[in-house]
């Protein structure tokens, strides 16, 4: 296609945005427009899968002109082209030419889906078959029918994987832990740093543990490492008597190194080469979420995306949620030049949705290559971060308020708490100060005010707050429940799905991991010869060098 930035939407766009700067003020759009947040607000309603979710627009920079624009914008970069490419089964990801097709795994309202003519969804290895593998299992180790070696429960599960093999199930066995088994602990182990399999073999029984090796390549240096020292542990623990098939299980697509490592391929959980790991944890990734929240609420987790994927896949674009969130990520990375997108879930229990995010948007979107091999001649992908609040109004918030950058931000927060506790107080200061913070960032408070209120003349514009700052907030109508959180993760994938076909970049590849994976390679058996290294600059090699000298290694 023609480069983004060449679009004629792209230069109407600029205009526009110089209209905006210029002319556009939030709290004046409010004033001046009774119905502005009826206009940019939608809700999502997925008949009765999930509670409502409302997605309020209003608080950005959005007149009727730049929804206008950005969509006309979506029409020409081809969204909606892209989009059903990708729910065709198309090898969308062209730089591995692979299908991109996550959305399979949800797919429990029965779409045909197909990838080079395949089922996917039938057939012995298809997506149904691996989710009643996992049904299965899941039901006979909460049961208890499936027991360890000495005859006992398995209650204590060590999952064992690294980015998208890891964030997914830790941020959904975080945020559904109302839902957990209670008789059951999970741990992640992700860090190749010793520190964090020894904390969780420190805290694990070897007759009541059940090790999960999730990997899709069965090929990536931690976890294979961290799996090894898992086996070696349990072997040793167990004085070899240890029953490796009852408990280790793999998650992956790779039978043959997976029968290498030593599990039985009975034991497998497969999936297919077009799930990217960050888009995996609908997939047997996603075993331990089932195992701890039960299977019924992983398919009502599934269930929730589903119905996300149905909005995205159905409604036209100006009505389409996640292409709006989209289309403003476009808007303000490149018109207005935001750096970052904050993601602010007012819910302590999705206290790494952010981290969780944060693969999911920026090992997708930090690509500066365009689909026909040239560079970007815009800005790609943001900087995407994020805390729980209230916690993060008290640490970094000030700059959002009053730094020198533009922070588009996103709150989110469920209309009712699981742990309605102090006669639901809790939940009604953490609701006020979810609507205070948008209101503050878009009203700021002027000089007049601060006068009025008596503020000493030099300490005005310390105490001045510009405000105009925009916020998205989405209100989940009730709990945040499996399906609830299933839309809201669809959500963002779709946004970020959109950001990349606007940009036209590759959202699937992540060629930007390997240079550091082949360099520690080389340096790991460095470390075990004499001197300090090869070829590796001065500072590189000094550092080699001390830090041998400093381990006596
Ligand atoms: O599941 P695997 O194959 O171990 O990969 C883990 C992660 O490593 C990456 O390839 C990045 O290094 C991610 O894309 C992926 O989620």
């Amino acid at each position: 296609m023609a480069p983004t930035n060449t679009l004629p939407a792209w230069s109407e766009l600029q205009a526009h945005r110089d209209d905006i700067a210029k002319n556009f003020v939030l709290k004046e759009a409010f004033a001046s427009d009774a119905d502005r947040f009826n206009k940019f607000s939608r809700t999502f309603k997925s008949d009765g899968v999930s509670a409502d979710i409302l997605f309020d627009f209003s608080k950005n920079f959005l007149t009727n002109e730049t929804l206008d624009l950005l969509v006309k914008l979506a029409d020409e970069a081809g969204v909606e082209r892209k989009r059903d490419a990708m729910f065709r089964g198309d090898k969308i990801n062209f730089t591995e030419n692979r299908a991109v097709y996550h959305t399979a795994l949800r797919n429990v309202g029965g779409w045909e889906m197909k990838v080079e003519g395949q089922d996917v969804m039938n057939g012995p290895n298809g997506v149904n078959s691996v989710l009643q593998h996992m049904k299965e299992f899941s039901e006979q180790v909460r049961s208890g029918e499936w027991v360890g070696y000495t005859g006992k429960k398995l209650t204590n599960i060590v999952n064992v994987g690294i980015g998208g093999s890891d964030l997914g199930p830790v941020m959904v066995t975080e945020a559904l832990k109302h839902y957990g088994a209670p008789d059951m602990t999970l741990h992640f182990v992700s860090n190749i740093d010793g520190t964090h399999m020894a904390e969780a073999l420190k805290a694990s029984d070897p007759e009541t543990t059940l090790f999960l090796i999730a990997s899709k390549t069965f090929t990536t240096a931690e976890t294979i490492t961290n799996a090894n020292t898992a086996k070696a542990w349990f072997i040793e623990k167990t004085g070899g008597k240890g029953d490796v098939a009852k408990h280790f299980v793999a998650l992956s697509t790779n039978e043959e190194e997976v029968t290498k490592f030593g599990i039985d391929k009975a034991n497998m959980f497969g999936f297919e080469s077009w799930v990217g790991g960050r888009y995996s944890v609908w997939s047997a990734i996603g075993l331990s979420v089932a195992l701890y929240v039960g299977y019924d609420n992983f398919h009502k987790f599934l269930a929730g995306a589903h119905a996300m994927d149905k909005h995205f896949r159905e409604t036209p674009l100006r009505d389409n949620i996640p292409v709006i969130g989209g289309l403003l990520g476009v808007w303000y990375a490149d018109f207005f030049q935001a750096q970052t997108r904050l993601v602010a879930p007012f819910d302590q229990y999705l206290h790494r949705f952010a981290a969780y995010l944060q693969q999911l948007s920026m090992e997708s979107n930090g690509k500066a290559i365009t689909s026909d091999g040239s560079s970007a001649k815009y800005t790609t992908g943001s900087i995407l971060f994020g805390e729980p609040c209230t916690n993060a109004q008290h640490s970094f918030f000030q700059l959002v308020h009053q730094g020198t950058k533009l922070i588009p931000a996103d709150f989110i927060l469920a209309a009712k708490s699981h742990n309605p506790i102090h006669d639901n107080l809790h939940q009604k200061m953490l609701a006020s100060n979810y609507f205070a913070q948008a209101e503050a960032l878009m009203v700021g408070k002027t000089d007049d005010q601060l006068r009025a209120e008596g503020t000493p003349e030099e300490l005005i514009p310390h105490k001045r707050f510009l405000g105009n700052r925009p916020t998205t907030s989405i209100l989940v109508g009730d709990v945040i429940g499996p399906a609830e959180l299933g839309a809201l993760i669809a959500y963002y994938e779709h946004l970020t799905f959109v950001e990349g076909a606007v940009w036209d970049i590759n959202s699937f590849d992540q060629w930007g991991v390997e240079l550091g994976k082949v360099l520690a390679k080389k340096i790991l058996k460095e470390l075990d010869e004499p001197g300090n290294g090869e070829g590796h600059d001065a500072s590189t090699g000094g550092l080699i060098g001390a830090f041998k000298s400093f381990a006596k290694i």
